[in-house]
């Protein structure tokens, strides 16, 4: 009935990921009761669940993404403290636990939180950005929202029931195969990362077609913001990646589930051909992560900086060059695995040309910064900290990219420095910066400076002092995925390790504060301008938070930096717009294809991981069924007639008339 769960599958005498599932679950069941008692419900429901508003789905991404960054850091804590005193000793994680936490932190971190914030990003944000109602598919956007919350979801379910993978975050075989990896730790991995990654590949999807097809008149791509260019950057990057993973994975299930040989070392299987696959998605993605987080941080710094973006047609040169190579070197991560040489000396040279494109990317921000008039607003202050930081993670990569260097460097922890180097500096320091930005547009009030601001310095000493020592133990030899060891000069760096993540740890905490006292003071910290900080881009035209439909009328583009554009030429002509045509606008209807959809997919995913046969076909059906439904829908858009749409741009207009002539009596 039930297939291979049972009772035994819950882990009742290991007291941590017992005490953490209670605590989890408790918190949640405490939160749906509050939810349910004050009758939040319904709105929940009608307003975020089922909304396929581009805004809402973005924030949606964003509050997943943070509550999952709250997990992959407690791993995190759990790794450091375990490493910090299990010297010479057992230390409190079993070698088999130890692993499941490294190979959950690396997945959660890699896929639900640093892709997550950046998806919502974009999600929020492009469409704003480049002058239009919506993303092309919304409820299609919906449906990857909930399968990479549905995927998010099974992993945290591996806690409690059953066991996560022991294999690392990118689940090599043979180990990973049914001989050497019996439990369903990496069929958890496996059916967790297939079915969001069909919602990451819908999503590039849907913003390919966004942002080629659908944009503000007059906006040409050489107007399209820098944000614009890397999330198609990262789209196309999506679109052409992720199906290599999709297929990898498959293969693998193949072989776990009806014995077939592709990764084995028996029966003509190579499991060479699994690593070639997963890297030629992995390298991929680990731009996927970048690009965005480059795209905020060419807003962030042109807006603090008040001036037009440095070689703006340079920076999507090296976008799109960094998309193009980035599919040309995924063999640095193997080659210690027996390539020969001149194949490594090919795939290291490829390697290092990353960092030109880079490198401009870096120039054209400082050239951005030189001579502006620069305001040290937090997000600023991220968008530096992550240039410092980020180039030093750049360069040790391309330390690693140097085959004979490589193979002493190799999977120590020299590597693992250098991907936190350019995770953390980089994607994470890339959506805080974003978070800060949007937050205003996206609520209608700032978040607190000094919270912020706190934040941001432990987070960046607490990234030095975790990190750095990891340099060096790299290179006195200590390799990754340790659980215990008994060098004595190894030692006293895991302690400073683990100092610097409780530094991390207080900059979270300053954050959570952070949200919680902008929260409280929001009427103090209210943004009515729609402006809050004389902003370049189109996003910042309208009111905030924007009506659902965005732009009453969709705006004329005229040149690069469309809203700055806009604001010179009304100063200049001393008046401001006449009123508007304005003209009925069509919304899709709210739909519960998405929620439902991911509801199935999960079932689904539980059902073939626990080989429960009848549960995977009633999911099937019921997705397949509710895709029917969906496509026979009878009612067709939502219309916002002229009459009330021009009642409700009154106020704006309104608003934006007096902003004019207070900033004109200036
Ligand atoms: C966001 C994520 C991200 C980014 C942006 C990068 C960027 C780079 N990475 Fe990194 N990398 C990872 C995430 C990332 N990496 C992860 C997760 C792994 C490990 C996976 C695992 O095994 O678990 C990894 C592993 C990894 C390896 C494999 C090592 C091994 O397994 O032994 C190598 C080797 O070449 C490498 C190289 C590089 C290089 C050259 C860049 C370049 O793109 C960097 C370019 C940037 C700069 C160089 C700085 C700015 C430039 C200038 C200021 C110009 C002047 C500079 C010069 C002329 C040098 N990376
Ligand atoms: C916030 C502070 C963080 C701390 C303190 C931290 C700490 C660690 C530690 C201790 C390990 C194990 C190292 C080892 O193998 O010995 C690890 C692995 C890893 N981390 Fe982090 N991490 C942090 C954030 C992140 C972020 C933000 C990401 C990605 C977005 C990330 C991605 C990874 C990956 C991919 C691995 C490798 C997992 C594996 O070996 O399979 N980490 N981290
Ligand atoms: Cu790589």
């Amino acid at each position: 009935m039930f297939g291979k769960l049972g009772w035994n599958a819950i882990p009742f005498d290991e007291p941590l990921p017992m005490t953490s599932s209670l605590i989890v679950a408790l918190a949640i069941c405490t939160v749906l009761v509050w939810v349910w008692r004050a009758g939040h419900f319904p709105y929940l429901w009608r307003e975020w669940i089922t909304s396929v508003d581009h805004k809402r789905i973005g924030v949606m991404y964003c509050l997943l993404a943070g509550v999952m960054l709250l997990r992959g850091f407690s791993d995190a804590l759990l790794m450091r403290g375990q490493q910090a005193v299990a010297y010479g000793n057992d230390g409190y994680l079993a070698t088999d636990h130890f692993a499941q936490v490294f190979s959950a932190h690396g997945t959660i971190m890699i896929f639900f939180v640093a892709m997550t914030f950046m998806i919502g990003l974009i999600n929020f944000a492009v469409p704003l950005q480049l002058g239009v109602r919506d993303v092309a598919f919304p409820t299609l956007n919906s449906v990857s929202f909930w399968l990479t919350a549905s995927g998010a979801l099974l992993v945290n379910i591996s806690l409690f029931i059953g066991e996560f993978a022991k294999t690392g975050w990118v689940i090599y075989p043979p180990l990973s195969e049914l001989r050497f990896s019996p439990g369903v730790g990496v069929d958890y991995y496996i059916w967790a990362i297939q079915i969001s990654g069909v919602g990451t590949l819908l999503t590039g999807v849907n913003f390919v077609t966004t942002i080629l097809k659908t944009r503000a008149p007059g906006m040409s791509y050489t107007r399209m913001p820098m944000f614009c260019w890397t999330a198609l950057a990262t789209s196309l990057l999506i679109v052409a990646a992720f199906p290599i993973l999709t297929a990898t994975l498959g293969m693998l299930s193949l072989d776990r589930y009806l014995g077939f040989h592709f990764f084995t070392n028996e029966a003509g299987g190579n499991a060479m051909m699994f690593i070639n696959l997963i890297w030629a998605w992995g390298h991929p993605e680990v731009y996927i992560l970048i690009l965005p987080a480059f795209g905020v941080f060419s807003e962030v710094v042109a807006t603090f900086s008040a001036k037009p973006l440095f070689g703006y047609r340079s920076m999507v040169i090296a976008t799109m060059a960094i998309c193009l190579l980035s599919f040309m070197v995924w063999l640095h991560h193997f080659f210690t695995m027996g390539a020969g040489g001149d194949v490594n000396g090919f795939f290291g040279i490829m390697t290092m040309i990353i960092a030109v494109p880079t490198g401009v990317k870096v120039f054209n921000w400082l050239f951005t910064m030189y001579g502006g008039r620069i305001r040290f607003t937090s997000p600023m202050l991220w968008a530096i900290g992550f240039m410092v930081t980020f180039v030093i993670g750049g360069m040790t990569g391309v330390l690693l990219a140097v085959p004979p260097a490589d193979f002493q460097l190799h999977n120590s922890l020299f590597l693992v420095a250098h991907f936190h180097n350019v995770v953390i500096g980089g994607v994470l320091f890339g959506a805080f910066a974003g978070l800060t930005y949007w937050w205003p547009k996206a609520f209608g009030f700032r978040l607190d400076e000094k919270w912020g601001k706190r934040a941001f310095w432990l987070w960046i000493t607490g990234f030095y002092v975790a990190f750095m020592p990891l340099y060096l133990l790299g290179l006195m030899g200590m390799t990754r995925r340790l659980a215990r060891y008994d060098v004595p000069g190894w030692h006293p760096w895991l302690l400073v390790a683990a100092a610097g993540a409780v530094l991390i740890a207080g900059g979270i905490a300053c954050q959570i504060m952070q949200l919680y006292v902008s929260i409280r003071n929001r009427a103090a910290l209210c943004e009515d301008s729609g402006d809050p900080w004389d902003g370049r881009t189109l996003e910042w035209s309208t009111l905030s938070p924007p009506p659902e439909y965005n732009f009453a009328v969709l705006p004329n583009v005229e040149g690069e930096d469309a809203y700055w554009g806009m604001k010179q030429r009304a100063k200049d002509e001393q008046s401001s717009d006449d009123a508007p045509d304005y003209e009925d606008i069509d919304l899709p209807r709210s739909s519960a294809t998405g929620v439902v959809c991911a509801f199935f997919a999960s079932a689904i995913g539980f059902a073939l991981i626990w080989n429960i046969w009848w549960l995977a076909v009633v999911g099937i059906l019921g997705a397949w069924a509710t895709f029917v439904v969906f496509a026979w829908r009878d009612e067709g858009e939502r219309r916002i007639s002229l009459s009330d749409l021009a009642r409700d741009d009154a106020a704006r207009l309104a608003y934006f008339k007096t902003r004019l002539s207070s900033d004109r009596a200036a």
